[in-house]
């Protein structure tokens, strides 16, 4: 029992009860005797003798009785009573101490039930007989054991930015989670059950463990699991000098450093993950969703199952993942409070602290210029890890995720600095902030039934420790073994130093009133919180026991020692955090409220935005596509005007073109037609001047019947009441006019009357045609400038960009302007012919009162036969041969008629003028118009237009609209 007596000395005594107010206490296990008469269920094990040591009925524990066949066993017993009454290290009594505190560990309940009754000495000492707990307040009530928060911008409740992250149970789902299940475990037949610790949440609040002192050892869990040995397989009573008794928790090792050892769960080799995370890590996962810090961590040589403890495998998953399955569990279970979880994870490798959430992000060389990560302290936070990186989690899969991830670095990791081997200390942290709700009607918006109460911060910090390792051949694996074992040996230094005493500012002091080592080492350090009492701790020693040459006992021994100092001398007060409010003190809720509100505004503020963006851009872009609409059907309108306009002229073009074919058929227009003449006059004097007036044209018209068109008139006037012989008015006639004068006086009477009707006609189509030309032409500009007035674009932007339009107006303008001066020859023609009837008519008068002496004579008065174009004679005689007896007297006549021609010429000159000079002639409102507004305005017609060739000639013809010469 050497090794028993070099365990640490207790710095307490047994007998001291505590007296402050400490956290809530599980029911201490009924830790039933382990010996006595009454005991005689339990089966009889090697390990019975050591029970029946420790039955004392008595509070003091009386070991007189011990079974113990060990010769040092008086000793022993005495150096426990030695350790239990203060008494110095090595006494006896401080073995019995040890035995005492370890025994009066509260016990979880079984899974198979309540513990079978064993007589134990031990187990039957009262708690509080113990006294290893001395009241221990603790000043800093919300910090964490392993703070990490890097900054105020750290998402929080308390600072509002954790705010729309936070996780809560719907309260009107009734299909919640049921209470205390873990459906998501893959030991679905696992049986955990909240109840398992259920000692009192409100004893811990209210303060009455400050009667049950006993029951702040509760609040730290040692348990020891035995790795099965693959070579023997699961053999649980056989580890040859080592003694495992899971009902009792009991290890005990029959060598010459032997002894046993109890602690509050020891987990045999056949015993999986689920039943190990119910047993020594449910309770505090729970507790700290209800405010505490926690702390878990695994201890033990390398190999012995840490990692598989902590985090299991897919099959059996261990503490870690089942702890996220029991925090989402709680959230459920928790309608009236809201949830804010944060997540870190970090490695200490060679003393070195590495994020490993960052350097999953960075590899290669960028994870190794990681920014050094130090701790720091402070009085709210404690001692935490800064820059850390911190990820809001909102359900079991994503934090297991981000845990996943974390290991996943710390693996890769380690092929470049080793970092990632197991032989690195693994802290992933869990920080819980919670605040009430109160119940809503408002189904829309579930936060606007949060109260503002304070908020809850607590800590889960999950360590998987690297394992202890003798010295190693490989240099790297030394240097990374020394400093595991440096920190390995500052934990075990500190926990043995621990004790009630503490500095002004709190800070725990070891027994002779030094300061705890603390700085010593990172994981010390970083575990500081947790060792100075202010978290509830859970410690899994893992063991592996192997006999034979392979056998560690050495090594198992230590880790025994080291679970049982910590049993023995950390001390946890750790109490549920108070509510905190943020920055802005007691109104803070109100602030973080109205923050809350402001950012919903802006946010729908801005969703109002992105609409009214998407709205405006829809309605430009209809708007775009009507206005393309518009504009195509305006151009298809103004083609279809354009056309019709087109097919309207062409038509008329082809109208006038019969009429005047018809008219040469017929006669009317030939050689004698006035039209013709006109026509061909105008053309005539188009071609040799160039350019001249259609005055100057008719008056040449006029001049040149001085030699042929004028003898016919003056003849048709005199000849014009000859009843007889008359002839159809026929080009065969005109050939033949010198054949028969007669015929052709009496033939062209009618013909001009069919002339003259003819032209009225074709008048009466030009003028409806030129109406519909002007209609069509007024409706087509009123349209457009409607449209100017209206449309976005310029009616004169829209015609600039079709100079075809432009073209095609100018054309259109030019045909209706050639066709208005073709009226007006027909007019003219007309009223020529008007007034040669009406000469001719005056003629016949005049002939009448002539001498009844050459009527008589069958002389005949015959119009001059100088004229080219031929005269009329109804004689056979030529006109150049008179009957000399009537020569002188003819000759007279001649002059007579010669006389009474010029003067019929003249009139007809005159009587064409005037009607041209007093517009007569104009028969369209557009021509009266056009006179009305420009009296002297000129229109240009051009050679080039075609229909304006096709109707006129090929000659640019330039003309005044009063018919006066330009020239
Ligand atoms: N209780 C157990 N049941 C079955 N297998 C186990 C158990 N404990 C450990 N093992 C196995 O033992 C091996 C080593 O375990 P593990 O890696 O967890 O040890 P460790 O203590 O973490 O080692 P190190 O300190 O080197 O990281 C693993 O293959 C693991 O699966």
């Amino acid at each position: 029992m050497a090794s028993m007596s070099a365990l640490p000395q207790p710095s307490r005594s047994a007998a001291d009860p505590p007296t402050g107010a400490l956290p809530p206490l599980p029911n201490p296990k009924p830790r039933k005797s382990t010996s006595g008469p009454a005991d005689t269920s339990r089966p009889a094990s090697p390990y019975q003798q050591l029970s029946k040591l420790r039955t004392p009925s008595s509070p003091k524990p009386s070991l007189a009785r011990s079974p113990l066949s060990n010769s040092n066993s008086t000793s022993n017993l005495s150096a426990i009573r030695s350790a239990s009454s203060g008494r110095a290290p090595g006494s006896p009594d401080k073995t019995l101490r040890r035995t005492i505190s370890i025994a009066s560990f509260p016990q979880p309940p079984k899974a198979g039930g309540s513990r079978p009754s064993t007589a134990s000495s031990v187990s039957a000492i009262p708690a509080n007989s113990t006294g290893t707990v001395k009241p221990k307040r603790s000043s800093r009530l919300s910090t964490g054991t392993v703070s990490s928060y890097r900054s105020s911008k750290t998402p929080s409740l308390l600072n509002g930015s954790g705010d729309g992250r936070s996780i809560a149970a719907d309260p009107r789902d009734p299909e919640g989670s049921p209470s205390h299940s873990r459906s998501s475990s893959a030991q679905g037949s696992c049986s955990t059950s909240a109840t398992t610790f259920e000692d009192g949440e409100d004893s811990a609040t209210t303060g009455k463990s400050a009667s049950k002192p006993k029951e702040s050892k509760g609040n730290v869990i040692v348990s020891v699991r035995v790795r099965p040995d693959i070579n023997q397989g699961e053999t649980p009573r056989n580890h040859g000098e080592w003694g495992v008794d899971g009902r009792q928790s009991l290890i005990s090792h029959r060598g010459k450093d032997g002894g046993d050892y109890y602690y509050d769960n020891v987990f045999t080799a056949h015993e999986n993950n689920a039943k190990v995370y119910d047993s020594a890590a449910k309770r505090l996962v729970r507790r700290v969703m209800e405010g505490y810090h926690g702390t878990v961590f695994a201890y033990g040589m390398t190999g012995t199952g840490k990692t598989f403890s902590m985090q299991g495998t897919a099959t059996s998953p261990g503490v870690i993942p089942l702890a996220i399955t029991d925090i989402f569990s709680f959230i459920r279970e928790t309608p009236h409070r809201e949830f804010l979880l944060r997540v870190s994870y970090l490695e200490i490798y060679n003393e070195k602290i590495h994020d490993l959430l960052s350097a999953s992000l960075a590899t290669g060389p960028a994870a190794a210029q990681q920014e050094e990560i130090k701790l720091r302290e402070d009085s709210k936070r404690g001692v935490y890890a800064t820059p850390l990186k911190e990820e809001i989690v909102q359900s079991p899969t994503q934090l297991l995720r981000v845990i996943a991830r974390g290991d996943h670095a710390r693996r890769t990791s380690s092929t470049q600095f080793n970092a990632r081997s197991s032989r690195s200390h693994a802290v992933v942290q869990i920080v819980v902030e919670s605040r009430e709700r109160v119940p809503t009607n408002n189904a829309q918006d579930k936060r606007a039934g949060i109260a503002p109460g304070g908020v809850r911060v607590s800590t889960l910090s999950l360590i998987d420790l690297a394992g202890s390792e003798r010295a190693a051949d490989d240099k790297e694996r030394r240097t990374e073994g020394a400093h595991i074992n440096k920190s390995l040996l500052t934990l075990g230094n500190i926990i043995s130093k621990l004790s009630d005493a503490k500095d002004k500012q709190g800070n725990p002091m070891d027994k002779e009133g030094r300061h705890l080592p603390y700085r010593d080492s990172k994981l010390t350090r970083l575990l500081q919180g947790a060792l100075s009492g202010n978290s509830l701790v859970s410690i899994l020693c893992t063991i592996q026991l192997v006999s034979g040459v392979n056998a560690h006992s050495g090594e198992t021994l230590n880790t025994l020692k080291f679970a049982a100092r910590a049993k023995n001398n950390i001390v946890s007060h750790a109490q549920k955090a108070e509510e905190a409010y943020g920055a802005g003190g007691a109104d803070s809720g109100s602030r973080v409220l109205l923050e809350r509100y402001r950012m919903e505004i802006q946010t729908l503020r801005g969703q109002l935005d992105t609409q009214a963006k998407a709205q405006q851009e829809k309605e430009l872009k209809w708007d775009e596509q009507q206005f393309e609409k518009e504009a195509q059907a305006r151009h298809e309108e103004q083609v279809l005007e354009m056309q019709l306009a087109r097919t309207a002229l062409k038509e008329r073009i082809e109208h006038l073109n019969r009429l005047i074919l018809s008219s040469k058929s017929t006669g009317v227009n030939n050689h004698s037609s006035l039209s013709s003449a006109f026509g061909r006059l105008s053309r005539m004097s188009a071609t040799d001047s160039g350019t001249r007036s259609l005055r100057s044209s008719a008056s040449q018209s006029t001049l040149g019947a001085a030699h042929s068109s004028m003898r016919p008139i003056s003849f048709m006037s005199i000849n014009s009441n000859e009843p007889s012989g008359a002839m159809p008015f026929s080009s065969a006639s005109f050939g033949n006019q010198d054949e028969d004068d007669m015929g052709e006086f009496g033939d062209g009477n009618a013909s001009l009357q069919r002339q003259v009707t003819a032209l009225q006609a074709d008048l009466g189509d030009k003028n409806r045609y030129i109406s519909t030309l002007e209609r069509r032409l007024l409706q087509a500009r009123r349209s457009s400038h409607s449209r100017m007035s209206v449309g976005v674009k310029s009616t004169s932007s829209t015609i600039a960009e079709h100079p075809d339009m432009m073209t095609m107006l100018r054309e259109k303008d030019m045909e209706i302007n050639e066709l208005r001066i073709q009226l007006d020859d027909k007019d003219r023609m007309l009223a020529a012919l008007r007034s040669a009837a009406r000469h001719r008519d005056l003629a016949a008068v005049t002939n009448d009162t002539q001498s009844p002496e050459l009527k008589e004579k069958g002389e005949f008065i015959t119009s001059d036969t100088n004229g080219p174009s031929g005269t009329h004679s109804t004689t056979d005689k030529p006109l150049d041969s008179p009957a000399p007896a009537l020569q002188g007297r003819g000759e007279d006549k001649d002059d007579d008629r010669r006389k009474n021609m010029d003067e019929v010429s003249r009139m007809l000159d005159e009587m064409i003028q005037g009607r041209v000079d007093s517009g007569h002639l104009e028969k369209s409102p557009m021509e009266k118009i056009k006179r009305a507004s420009d009296g002297s305005r000129r229109v240009s017609m051009s050679a080039e237009v075609p229909g304006l060739n096709a109707a006129a000639g090929p000659a640019p013809v330039e003309v005044t609209s009063s018919g006066s010469p330009l020239s």
